[in-house]
């Protein structure tokens, strides 16, 4: 009954655009910032940086004012660059005290428009920061800075026979990873950011430096008063800068299989997926495309794989017993009608199997020159997912829309990539029409309006739906503690 109070009245406020003179803004937003960035101001900022690392120039503003999605751009006035936590610290201060708008940006591949400048100000890039502070091998570990981005993390740690499993797709910053709590193609054995951070370092916005576990600390286990690190993760830029990030590695699986298989029904497929977790069976990647989705991408790279609804798989582990699961999981697809089952365990060969998936969000874009991706990312609990993708698949169907399904389904996440472009505001209503029914029916089934990608400025309608009226005055108490002038990144998580 809440549940469906709220998703009413969420319902009415996606209908319009909130401005700042709305009472929606006037509710849950902290103090209005009022930027005074003239030239003394950009002076400030070289003295603290200096004069190499301050830029207004249109076209390095324009760089930090959008992400990868479709949210038109907003530029920052300036762009910084900084090079210590010192820096970050100072810049901060200077921002908090002159009350001006400070956006951190990592790698600007979000998909919820989370570094656009509604409110103009400063863009804090920390990609100079990028050092590898400590690899502790044998504690399965490492802290890196801001800048350090998780396929070089990745190149410097192969030497040690360890990764870092998190994987987005996009080589993003593990620090951006933090702040947008990602997840992608391998939680299902590994889990999200948030059970692999064990502690970050934060510069709150009066320039303070935090860490939230302690200096130094990095136990897989602590019961050391709250969990700041859990707060600052998902946290989009609100809260703080992050500095640094304290993650956990993993041993490189000796072995990995790689499968792909098709069903002629999307139920076949999802009920095949819950099975194989029934069954407890340890899979490491499992990943659903709908027949859109192969069709989009045989169009994009030339390929000519069945166009059918596919589930593709990953094993991960000792050779020993890793074939078991293989054939396992075989005989529940064959239970639930599979075909073409194909597997892979050499490197190449194995890409070349999963090449739809890795290449789905330029495939899908493709389809419409021009185009941005809107992506929808609902997650719901795993018995849920039949009935909201069969929904959701005929939702997409009846609007005859282009809207591949791609699903990080063993989490029962998944997203629909709509290839989008504004000037087609017929096309573009029934996407927004779609992505909001996803969402609404994602909340009815225990779900979540994000699995992976954060609120950003998407879906700041539907959190108060998500969590309540009464949670979201809770956030944004802390939003209000951490950041009483509103300079972190406003707009984005609230209104
Ligand atoms: C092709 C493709 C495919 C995917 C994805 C993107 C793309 C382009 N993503 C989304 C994306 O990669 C993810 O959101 C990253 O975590 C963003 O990291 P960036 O470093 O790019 O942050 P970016 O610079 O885009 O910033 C994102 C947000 O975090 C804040 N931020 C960044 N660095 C910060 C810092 N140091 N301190 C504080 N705040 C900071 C920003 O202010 C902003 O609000 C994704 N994601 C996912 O979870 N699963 C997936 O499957 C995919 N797939
Ligand atoms: C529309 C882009 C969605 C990217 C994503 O999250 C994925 O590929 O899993
Ligand atoms: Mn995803």
């Amino acid at each position: 009954m809440y549940l469906s109070k709220c998703i009413r009245f969420c319902l009415q406020q996606t209908a319009r655009t909130v401005s700042k003179e709305s009472p929606l803004w006037k509710r849950y937003s902290t103090a209005a910032v009022q930027p005074k960035i003239d030239t003394s101001f950009v002076g400030a900022l070289k003295t603290i940086v200096g004069d190499a690392n301050v830029s207004t120039a249109d076209a390095i503003r324009e760089q930090h004012g959008h992400d990868e999605s479709h949210h038109a751009v907003a530029m920052p006035d300036v762009v910084v660059f900084a090079e210590s936590v010192d820096h970050v610290s100072k810049v901060s201060k200077l921002c908090n005290d002159t009350k001006v708008p400070l956006i951190p940006f990592g790698s600007g591949t979000g998909l919820e428009g989370g570094v656009n400048a509604l409110q103009g100000g400063v863009c804090l890039d920390v990609t100079k920061m990028d050092q590898i502070v400590q690899v502790n091998a044998e504690d399965f570990d490492c802290t890196v800075q801001p800048g350090v981005m998780r396929l070089g993390l990745n190149n410097y740690l192969r030497d040690t026979g360890l990764w870092f499993p998190i994987d987005p797709g996009a080589d993003a910053s593990v620090c951006g990873m933090c702040a947008t709590s990602a997840s992608g193609t391998n939680a299902v054995k590994y889990g999200t950011m948030r059970e692999n951070v064990l502690n970050l370092q934060v510069v709150l916005p009066d320039g303070r430096v935090i860490d939230t576990a302690g200096r130094g600390r990095r136990t897989k286990k602590t019961s050391a008063g709250y969990n700041l690190t859990n707060l600052f993760l998902g946290s989009e830029g609100t809260l703080g800068t992050i500095t640094e990030a304290t993650v956990r590695l993993y041993g490189i699986p000796e072995k990995t299989i790689s499968a792909v298989c098709h069903f002629n029904e999307v139920s076949e497929a999802v009920d095949t997926v819950v099975q194989i977790l029934q069954c407890g069976i340890p899979m490491a990647k499992l990943e659903f495309l709908d027949d859109s989705a192969i069709d989009c991408f045989n169009r994009f790279c030339k390929y000519d794989m069945t166009v059918a609804h596919s589930l593709f798989l990953e094993f991960h582990g000792p050779a020993y017993g890793l074939e078991d699961q293989f054939q396992s999981v075989k005989e529940l697809i064959e239970m639930n009608n599979g075909f073409g089952l194909k597997q892979a365990s050499d490197a190449d060969e194995r890409n070349r199997l999963w090449k739809a998936r890795h290449e789905m969000v330029w495939a899908c874009t493709a389809r419409i020159p021009g185009s941005k991706p809107y992506s929808t990312d609902v997650c719901v609990p795993i018995t849920n997912l039949p009935e909201i993708i069969t929904k959701t698949k005929q939702m997409v169907v009846e609007a005859d829309v282009i809207g591949p399904m791609v699903g990080h389904v063993g989490d029962g996440n998944f997203h629909i990539f709509f290839p989008c472009d504004h000037s087609d505001t017929e096309t573009f209503k029934k996407i927004k029409d779609i992505s909001h029914k996803m969402a609404v029916m994602a909340m009815e089934l225990n779900g979540t309006c994000t699995g992976e990608h954060g609120i950003g400025i998407g879906k700041r309608d539907l959190l108060v739906a998500e969590v309540g009226e009464e949670t979201l005055g809770a956030m944004k108490q802390i939003k209000e503690t951490f950041d009483p002038n509103n300079i972190m990144n406003p707009g984005k998580v609230f209104f």
